[in-house]
């Protein structure tokens, strides 16, 4: 079996980059008409593996088959593809698997060019010609629009990057939904903090490659990538000219027909257009026939949220667990009352995009509390929201043109029901109701006028007919009473010709080669009258036809062609009139999505007893009694201990900056210290809080360092890890920031992390004066709160029973003295030698440690504000671990 892919004599179809490139030269004329266009083709797409019509198959051969068939787990085989060239390699899909199959090929990160019959293969072959077929399709990661090929509750984002030294820009868009976004900012981790947050499935990066149009995979490595791109996504590799301002900016403004683009916010920033424009371009050129219909492109600012980090998502397990990556325990999970996939979306936006908008904020919270307040309304609009579609998804198919008559229908259903929700919210008081109370009248009259033309369930399939309503279209009406007249007199054909000819066993048949005939036993044919012409003769059997059948069987196979061509002609002018309103409809969908999530944060607040947190323009974290919105869920009621928190008015006994935390193995630290950041996090995004009351300051970030892995790809221990997570926070953290460190200085010599750890708490108190709550089990750290004012130690207790240790998870001031981590040992099963001599070493340390000596002779408090001036003598009194 062979495998060609690259000829001497033509331009190469595969380069050697790519990863479905074979060497071996191959002469195209050889081969046959077929597999010459099928090379022509894969010359204009290199990059993608092509799946080409084959009848009922989709076949690829060469390289790509064998790429496919290790990617595919399908059988490789081979064909002829020419007297002098022998057997190729191939392998196929049936057609009617190809969403399957070619999502499978996108998932793992390739581009699937489909080629396929655009016209009647009957026809063609009556001409005694190949069969016309085109690309119809070209299928990446960040381009997919087809329903089956997404994940309802999950945007699927393309992007594209422009880096101008330490500048960079950004555009995004998921053209399922349309939503389209462009950004410029400075700072290149910005850029990837960014790209880390959006997650997106591809990524368009201008180069001069000479291989453009590649596609990278996750991992695959390029010159033409800079360090600051993670390398966990999809690149596509472009040509450089679609982003270049001139270009980009005249292609954004012919798309949105504008003359400027001051309305979109972008006018002065050139990298967010060249990406925007680079990024428009990329979209026509792989949607081919089908014009994906954008919402207007709309500038953000990074700093207009909350920014969470990679680590601080990771760690807080917003989406996911850290454990093992599931759904199932993260705070996406616990928080999720949506009713719609759209209102699916957007909950996961607003937990990875927390607002620094107090008014914002506070509008959202109106919201939840209209709909706490009245739960009749709340439950009304959740179950009417149970029966809207996906209407930003399928208003995007309708726009491409590729909404079937199931979609359409769905998409009226719902804009019929939206007339209902604008009723029921008549009486909505605050911002986010009101928006659903100006629900366009005619997006009713559109949802009436589609259900008034489809049939109640329409078949899958657009070209099988069997669409559209009896009583739309007269010409159809007609075709369809002539049709049934002739189904009808075929029908009693069996009857009237056994009366006729006396043969009670007279049957009428079809087949593909004669169409519909008339049988009868062979025993019988000097009955057969004289218009039946015979066809076929059988063992026992005569086959006839007449004239009348044979004109009967033309007009009902050609008037079914008519029939289901006019149909489609009268679903696709639907289609177009549906489309002119997509960006109407997309624009209500935002709405309902909101009040979805709105609702469901409402439902989760009278169920989970969450209150309304005050929101301040400080730096303060008034919790009382709060609780882990996830671990809560997690033990059941009445199960889990509330625990308060007072931070950030530096009034040490009762707001500290800093707290140092304290308390025995599996007591409840790093819960604690979750919790507080998960309940800012859910305040900023309008979320009521699990706690019995809170006033909260606004937070510009979040940090998080919590445990620690091995990094196995950058090749970075484990405590290199620690350190450039905590380098990361020293460096960015304001006093607006709240910081959650949980361990630090643990992968290396104890002193050495100690020493490490104190001057992290030390210039966290002092320097940047940040929100901090620093878990440790370091217990000399307890001794800074003696020195600086705006630390206070806080500990998790536990009840020391005689042969057991009962843990409390009550969070109280004061400091642990007790590590209890040798009972730990002792319960996990250590020898019991082992545990005893541990306790004989403990004591000795204790009592030769200098370090608790040291610091608890004659320090004096500094206070952090002044902490410049005491800075010398703070150094001085703190150099106490050269001696040990
Ligand atoms: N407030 C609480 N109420 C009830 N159970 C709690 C509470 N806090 C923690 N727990 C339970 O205790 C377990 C251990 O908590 P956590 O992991 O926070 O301990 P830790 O002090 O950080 O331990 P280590 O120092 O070993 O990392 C949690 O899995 C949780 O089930």
């Amino acid at each position: 079996m062979s495998s060609y892919s690259e000829s001497n004599s033509t331009p190469s179809i595969a380069t050697s980059k790519s990863p479905h490139t074979d060497y071996r030269p191959l002469e195209v004329k050889k081969l046959t008409p077929m597999y010459q266009h099928y090379v022509k083709v894969k010359q204009q797409y290199p990059n993608a593996l092509l799946l080409y019509r084959v009848g009922d198959f989709f076949e690829c051969f060469f390289q790509d088959a064998v790429t496919i068939s290790q990617e595919l787990e399908l059988m490789l085989t081979s064909k002829e593809g020419g007297k002098e060239i022998g057997r190729v390699a191939m392998t196929g899909v049936p057609h009617h698997a190809l969403d399957r199959y070619s999502r499978l090929l996108v998932e793992k990160g390739y581009a699937v060019a489909i080629c396929d019959q655009v016209e009647d293969s009957a026809q063609a072959a009556a001409q005694g010609r190949m069969v016309e077929r085109q690309i119809t399709k070209l299928l990446t990661p960040g381009t997919l629009t087809d329903e089956g090929m997404l994940s309802a509750k999950h945007n699927n984002y393309l992007a594209a990057v422009i880096i101008a030294g330490e500048h960079w820009g950004l555009a995004y868009a998921d053209i399922s939904t349309g939503e389209f976004f462009t950004t410029q900012s400075k700072e290149l981790t910005n850029l990837n903090l960014e790209l880390l947050r959006l997650q997106p499935a591809e990524i368009l990066i201008p180069t001069n490659a000479p291989d453009i149009n590649s596609l990278l995979r996750p991992g695959e490595k390029s010159q033409y990538l800079a360090d600051v791109l993670p390398d966990c996504f999809c690149y596509s590799l472009r040509s450089q000219t679609p982003f270049t301002l001139n270009e980009a900016k005249s292609k954004l403004l012919i798309n949105f027909r504008v003359r400027s683009l001051e309305g979109f916010g972008c006018e002065h920033l050139p990298l967010a257009i060249r990406a925007a424009g680079g990024l428009l371009e990329y979209i026509e050129d792989t949607q081919k026939a089908h014009q994906v219909p954008l919402q207007l492109l709309r500038t953000y600012n990074q700093v207009d949220f909350l920014i969470l980090d990679y680590q601080t998502r990771r760690n807080l397990e917003i989406t996911q667990t850290v454990r093992d990556g599931s759904f199932h325990g993260s705070l996406l999970w616990a928080l999720d009352r949506t009713c719609t996939a759209m209102g699916g979306r957007a909950l996961r936006r607003w937990l990875l995009e927390p607002l620094i908008s107090i008014k914002g904020i506070i509008a959202r919270q109106n919201s939840i509390q209209e709909l706490i307040d009245n739960p009749t309304l709340r439950q009304d609009i959740r179950q009417l929201l149970r029966s809207i579609y996906d209407l930003e998804r399928i208003s995007g198919r309708v726009g491409a043109g590729t909404a079937n008559a199931r979609d359409l229908l769905s998409l009226a259903e719902s804009l019929v029901k939206l007339k209902e929700l604008a009723e029921l919210v008549l009486q909505g008081q605050s911002l986010y109701l009101k928006a659903l109370q100006n629900i366009p009248p005619d997006l009713e009259k559109l949802g009436h006028y589609v259900i008034d033309h489809l049939v109640e369930s329409p078949p899958l399939h657009l070209k099988d007919g069997g669409v559209i309503r009896d009583g739309i279209n007269a010409d159809l009406d007609t075709m369809r009473k002539r049709l049934e007249d002739d189904r009808q007199w075929l029908a009693n054909l069996e009857i009237t010709e056994r009366e006729r000819t006396g043969v009670s066993n007279l049957k009428v048949g079809y087949n593909k080669t004669f169409g519909y005939y008339l049988s009868m036993p062979r025993s019988k044919a000097e009955q057969a009258p004289n218009n039946y012409v015979r066809k076929q003769t059988l063992t026992n059997e005569e086959r006839y036809i007449t004239p009348e059948l044979k004109e009967r069987e033309t007009r009902i196979l050609t008037a079914q062609d008519d029939l289901n061509k006019l149909e489609y002609e009268i679903f696709v002018e639907l289609r177009l009139k549906v489309a002119e309103k997509a960006q109407e409809i997309r624009k209500i969908a935002k709405a309902v999505a909101a009040i979805d999530v709105l609702s469901g944060f409402a439902e989760i607040a009278v169920f989970q007893g969450y209150c309304r947190p005050e929101i301040l323009d400080s730096r303060l974290i008034e919790i009382r009694d709060g609780r882990h919105p996830v671990v809560e869920q997690s033990l059941g009621f009445g199960l889990f201990v509330p625990n308060s928190t007072n931070m950030g008015n530096n009034e040490k006994e009762t707001n500290p900056d800093l707290i140092i935390l304290t308390g025995p193995n599996a007591s409840g630290k790093s819960c604690y210290l979750r919790q507080v950041g998960l309940i800012q996090l859910m305040a900023q995004t309008g979320s009521f809080v699990p706690a019995t009351t809170a006033k909260l300051g606004i937070s510009d970030r979040i940090f998080t360092r919590v445990g620690a892995v091995d990094d196995l790809a950058t090749g970075q221990s484990t405590f290199m890890v620690e350190m450039n997570e905590t380098a990361n926070i020293l460096n960015h953290a304001t006093e607006k920031s709240l910081i959650l460190l949980d361990e630090i200085g643990r992968g290396t010599a104890t002193f050495d992390g100690l020493s490490i750890a104190w001057s992290v708490a030390e210039y966290l108190a002092t320097e940047v004066q940040g929100r901090t709550i620093f878990a440790t089990h370091y217990h000399e750290l307890n001794e800074l709160a003696s020195i600086l004012s705006n630390v206070a130690n806080y500990q998790v207790t536990v009840q020391e029973l005689p042969h057991e240790i009962v843990f409390l998870h009550q969070v109280r001031p004061g400091g642990a003295d007790k590590s209890y981590g040798i009972e730990a040992g002792r319960l996990a099963g250590l020898p019991a030698s082992v545990i005893s001599r541990a306790k004989q070493v403990m004591n000795q340390i204790e009592t030769h440690s200098k370090i608790a000596l040291g610091l608890r002779e004659g320090i004096s408090q500094v206070n952090p504000k002044n902490n410049k001036n005491n800075k010398a003598e703070l150094i001085e009194q703190l150099d106490i671990f050269d001696d040990f």
